[in-house]
């Protein structure tokens, strides 16, 4: 927790290792040794502060094809089926779980759906921790503790590792925690227990001004009881009670705390019996209830209520120090502190433990610290056994405490399983592969769910197929007919109509371009979390373009090769459009994961066609480009594709066409073989996959 700018989800990204930029200090581990980035992908589940989701798949699809790419392959599909039903009942989201999730243009499922849904991803898997980035935020605060009950029974019925950053929770919320990290400016200031034991600490410790003088007066009221508050506070007037504390009271003050809703007399105090207020929980918040004058007896009758949330407190006192750019002396206070001093022997504890030590670890701080204190062989504890802890308990920790503490030593120490699950945790960190799935099955997966799923859309299917019918039909009705004359006026016609063909593809291409940078944000999520490596996602989006492709291409190039009554092979004419276009998917793929943003990916491609097209050998010979530009001209595929066409057409009637020259001769296309220009534009599709596949994997425009 932490005001804005803290450092919340920074914390978070390193400890998930998805931490792009900055400089690192320190060590981190899971179950005591530090993770592999195969582990994080395989074994951590993440869940960002923005959906990442598939706007069509509906909420059952989006966590199928999570399971399908994230669990074993040999698990059959009625088991990953079943999972999948028994978490979209955990997750409350049977009611909207055949709906298409959709986007911010058609609304599909609502906020809270949305951010259970993006939890259930995370949890397909069963991952051993999970990372929460605000998962609450954007949701009302209904929805917020809802979504936070479940992320804590997550915790409680299956031992999984919650870490969450939360921005302003609730105090319903606030409780849900075990410990909470508070930072400010990128500092730990406190790390202990949620709730009163956070004020205690921070009255103690934080030299703050206004709101401390509250946080003094809570504090006091919370650990001594509201007998010497009373007496201690000239500040409030209210009366309080916290559930499970000893009693209530009003105490008595000035008024100035309680928004005039009626102070109690100046220093007087009055004992109440009004037993289990109905504070949230036992640290989440203090039940404030504001009294008629001098009558605490009263409570019933015209009193007013209101919920003292103690992470309010906490981060207007935080938010004070940075104000006055105090930061630094909160946390050189908590580098000071006891509670320090004992957090380092928890974790000191912990990290000797390794696996076993971490997943067994006890649920309160006051039973762990215990627990540290005999691991770490801390001279009380060496008595011995019981006896030994509970002498550490007598001077610090409660019985109550120190019986807890023991149980979970005795589980430590006793329990068989905790052997196998270490063992288990062991394999698990020492894994090698990121991906749970090979590639092929990775790629039938994408096909599955995302290229069915688009074929069946029209607007996808449409604007692949439109503009390349546009053309087809311009192309169709200008030139109707002209292929077989090889009458000189007609000449540049044919060679015209042949470069429009072969260059549109690659204009065309740019609308596949956004493809990828609006994908961009999926796409690194889904390869963080381990679901398929860069090489499948590229192969299923070249398949899912190719196979759609190669119908339009067929379709098209039949009807205008033989209504232009070209000369040369159909399936020339066919196969260089084909290559062709596929290059220029490709192209606009590796352009695409070159750049930053939209911006730059629109203009990008067009611009570098452009270029292309003065050198594809029809709007200046070969011979006639200057000779330090030729290198351009022979690293550009239109010239291939062009020149491969124009061999198809004139090789069997090679035409004179200017200057005592023939068609091909004046070209500079004489001599020269179409399907070794075929097999150029070959190479250029391997070359550009290859980069592309080499940008998408070391290019990183998401910094983080
Ligand atoms: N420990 C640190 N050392 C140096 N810089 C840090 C540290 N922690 C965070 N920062 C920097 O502070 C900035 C804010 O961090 P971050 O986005 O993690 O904050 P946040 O608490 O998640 O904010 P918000 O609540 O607005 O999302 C980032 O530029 C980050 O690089």
């Amino acid at each position: 927790m932490g005001p804005s700018g803290a450092g919340k989800t920074t914390l978070l990204d390193v400890l998930a290792g998805r931490k792009t930029v900055g400089v690192t200090e320190g060590s981190i581990s899971f179950g005591g040794v530090a993770p592999s980035k195969e582990f994080l992908c395989r074994y951590t589940g993440y869940v960002e502060q923005f959906d990442t989701l598939l706007g069509d798949l509906t909420v059952r699809e989006m966590l199928l094809y999570t399971a399908e790419l994230k669990r074993p392959v040999a698990e059959p599909l009625a088991a990953k089926r079943a999972e999948v039903d028994a978490l979209l009942r955990r997750l409350g989201l049977e009611s909207c779980a055949d709906v298409p999730i959709g986007d911010p243009l058609t609304k599909g499922i609502s906020g809270g759906q949305a951010k259970r849904t993006n939890i259930g991803i995370a949890l397909v898997s069963r991952p051993r921790v999970l990372f929460l980035d605000e998962p609450t935020s954007g949701l009302d605060s209904c929805t917020a503790t809802e979504v936070m009950r479940l992320v804590r029974a997550l915790c409680d019925d299956d031992g999984t590792t919650i870490a969450a950053t939360v921005h302003g929770p609730t105090a319903a919320t606030f409780a849900l925690f075990d410990s909470v990290v508070l930072l400010a400016r990128g500092h730990l200031v406190y790390f202990g227990r949620p709730g009163l034991p956070a004020l205690q600490y921070a009255a103690e410790e934080w030299p703050v001004s206004r709101t401390v003088s509250d946080i003094l007066v809570l504090h006091r009221v919370a650990s001594n009881g509201f007998r010497r508050a009373a007496g201690a506070s000239q500040h409030s007037g209210f009366a309080m009670g916290a559930r499970g504390m000893a009693g209530g009271g009003a105490v008595g003050g000035d008024g100035s705390y309680c928004n005039g809703v009626g102070a109690v007399d100046a220093g007087g105090m009055i004992h109440h019996q009004h037993g289990g207020f109905e504070g949230y929980s036992d640290f989440g918040s203090v039940v404030l209830e504001f009294g008629d004058r001098g009558s605490a007896g009263s409570v019933a009758g015209g009193m007013a209520q209101s919920a003292f949330n103690v992470a309010e407190v906490l981060l207007e006192a935080v938010m004070e120090a940075e104000l006055r750019g105090e930061a630094e002396k909160l946390a050189a206070a908590y580098d000071k502190s006891e509670l320090k001093t004992e957090n380092d022997m928890l974790l000191r504890s912990y990290l000797a433990e390794g696996a076993r030590g971490s997943l067994v670890a006890p649920r309160t701080r006051a039973a762990a610290l215990a627990l540290a204190r005999i691991r770490t062989g801390s001279a009380d504890a060496e008595g011995g056994g019981a006896d030994g802890f509970a002498a550490v308990a007598a001077g610090r920790i409660e019985v109550l405490a120190a019986a807890e503490a023991r149980h979970s030593t005795l589980q430590v120490l006793d329990d068989a399983a905790a052997l196998e699950v270490d063992r288990q945790v062991s394999k698990e960190l020492a894994t090698r592969r990121g991906t749970m799935t090979p590639w092929f099955w990775g790629l039938w997966v994408l096909l599955k769910y995302r290229t069915w799923r688009h074929y069946r859309s029209v607007g996808w299917l449409a604007s692949r197929i439109v503009d390349k019918a546009i053309i087809a039909f311009i192309i169709l009705t200008v030139y109707l007919g002209i292929g077989d004359s090889f009458e000189p006026v007609n000449l540049v016609n044919i060679t015209a109509s042949l470069f429009m063909w072969a260059i549109l593809p690659a204009f065309g291409a740019a609308s596949y371009v956004p493809v990828i940078i609006l994908e961009r944000r999926l796409f690194i999520r889904e390869r963080a979390d381990g679901l398929y490596g860069v090489f499948t996602y590229l192969a299923a989006k070249l398949a899912e373009e190719l196979l759609l492709a190669l119908l339009v291409t067929l379709a098209f190039s039949a009807v205008v090769f033989f209504r232009l009554q070209l000369q040369g092979q159909w399936v020339v004419f066919w196969l260089v459009y084909f290559v062709d276009l596929s290059v220029g998917i490709v192209l606009a793929y590796l352009v695409a994961a070159l750049s930053p943003n939209m911006d730059v990916g629109n203009i990008a491609l067009p611009s570098l066609v452009v270029t292309l097209l003065f050198f594809a050998g029809q709007l200046i010979t070969f011979d006639a480009i200057p000779v330090w530009w030729q290198w351009y001209s022979r690293i550009d595929f239109l010239r291939y594709a062009w020149g491969a066409l124009m061999l198809n057409q004139f090789e069997d009637r090679d035409v004179e066409f200017s200057g005592g020259l023939t068609v091909l001769q004046y070209y500079s296309l004489e001599g020269a073989n179409k399907w070794s220009y075929i097999g150029f534009l070959a190479i250029f599709w391997f070359v550009f996959s290859l980069l592309a596949l080499l940008a998408l994997t070391f290019i990183k425009h998401h910094k983080r």
